[in-house]
């Protein structure tokens, strides 16, 4: 009997319609419980990288995102807010949380 929580790479593309971000995370929550080898997002979930890289990859990611923002560069900025924000979204992963928890904290500002 097929485990009815597993999501495939199939599903994570159909879901892709409906809302990219939350697609993006069940695919890293997928690579999280499978660690397929060939996975740059699995490789994070384990010693080969691990938090402290992802960490560094924010710390990075958010320098180039600055200085595509001084160069006016748009194209360069929408780049480096995805590779933020994927690194983020593997983060909050790894801290057992969801974008649900970061629409919680911004809708309560409203
Ligand atoms: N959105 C991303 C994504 N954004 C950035 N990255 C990776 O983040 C890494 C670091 O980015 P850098 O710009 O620093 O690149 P780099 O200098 O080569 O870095 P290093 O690999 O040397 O650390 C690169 O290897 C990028 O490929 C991503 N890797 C995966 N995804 C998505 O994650 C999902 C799972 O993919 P797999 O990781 O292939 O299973 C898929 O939907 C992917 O599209």
């Amino acid at each position: 009997m097929s485990d009815p929580d597993a999501s495939t790479d199939a599903e994570a593309d159909a879901d892709l319609d409906a809302d990219t971000i939350d697609a993006l995370f069940g695919t890293i929550e997928q690579r999280k419980r499978d660690l397929p080898e060939d996975s740059y997002t699995a490789s994070l979930f384990t010693h080969e990288k691990g938090e402290n890289a992802v960490l560094e990859k924010l710390g990075e990611e958010s320098t180039e995102l600055i200085l595509a923002a001084k160069d006016d560069d748009r194209e360069e900025l929408a780049a480096e807010s995805a590779d933020f924000l994927y690194h983020l979204l593997v983060l909050l992963s790894m801290k057992g949380m969801s974008p649900d928890d970061l629409r919680e904290e911004l809708e309560a500002r409203f």
